[in-house]
């Protein structure tokens, strides 16, 4: 069942024309990825399902029940949450009382215990956010979303500056929530990182919908790997 609809949507800012006529479904339970070069319009959809920003033309409709666009603070009490590519947490207060403003209570909240530990969060409770490392930074920032019990998740490249090592923890904590029943709508541009967790991709270029499918039918499309895949993936497909 989808989860997500997303119909014939336009964003035009002034003369740039961001999407065209996008439609695509993220279906219940799904890990969905979305890929394209810069400039593609991923950000800027994420924006429209967020609330962020009210496309120009289309429509949406979550839970098959309600009808948007819709402002933020209405996706929320939906269930819809977002990440940012830029990491946005309050620098000033620890990461305890950033969880609080979150609404992760803190102790005896059977959820909050599961997200301080999946997030591995536990010793950096008491720590000024604007002191951590940038990696425990990030998954601060999940756990901020998290915190507010999404049906859907958002994610804007969640991988982005991140080491290898942290990178697969970050595959891990999507995992863990996506098998608590998380649906997950993933922008990224680490491919191997999408290609393990997507289960189907949507592959943007200038806007428009070029391609979806499962991750392996993306690595194997002419048009995909012309677009933006390019010696990235082919590469990616060698290893
Ligand atoms: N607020 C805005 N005003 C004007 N143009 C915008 C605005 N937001 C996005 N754009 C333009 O819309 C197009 C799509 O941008 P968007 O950020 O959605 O792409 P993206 O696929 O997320 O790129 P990246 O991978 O670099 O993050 C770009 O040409 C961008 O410059």
């Amino acid at each position: 069942m989808s989860l997500l609809s997303i119909r014939g949507i336009t964003q035009r800012f002034g003369g740039v024309t961001a999407l065209t006529d996008v439609s695509l479904d993220v279906e219940e339970g799904t890990i969905h990825g979305l890929i394209g070069p810069n400039g593609a319009g991923k950000t800027t959809l994420i924006n429209i399902v967020s609330g962020l920003v009210r496309p120009t033309e289309g429509t949406l409709s979550f839970n098959g029940r309600e009808n948007g666009p819709w402002p933020m603070a209405h996706a929320v009490t939906l269930g819809i949450v977002r990440t940012y590519q830029q990491t946005r947490v309050f620098m000033g207060l620890t990461a305890r009382e950033n969880l609080r403003i979150a609404h992760v209570a803190g102790a005896g909240d059977a959820n909050a215990e599961d997200l301080i530990d999946a997030l591995d969060l536990g010793s950096s409770l008491d720590r000024v956010a604007g002191e951590l490392p940038y990696a425990t930074l990030r998954r601060l920032s999940l756990a901020l979303a998290l915190g507010l019990r999404p049906k859907l998740l958002l994610l804007d490249e969640p991988a982005v500056g991140l080491a290898p090592d942290e990178i697969a923890r970050m595959a891990e904590v999507i995992r863990h929530f996506h098998g608590q029943g998380l649906t997950v709508f993933l922008v990224e541009h680490n491919m191997r990182f999408l290609m393990e967790l997507a289960s189907r991709v949507s592959v943007f270029d200038r806007g428009r919908l070029l391609f979806e499918g499962t991750p392996e039918a993306a690595q194997g499309n002419p048009e995909v790997i012309e677009a933006y895949l390019g010696r990235g993936l082919k590469k990616h497909a060698g290893n």
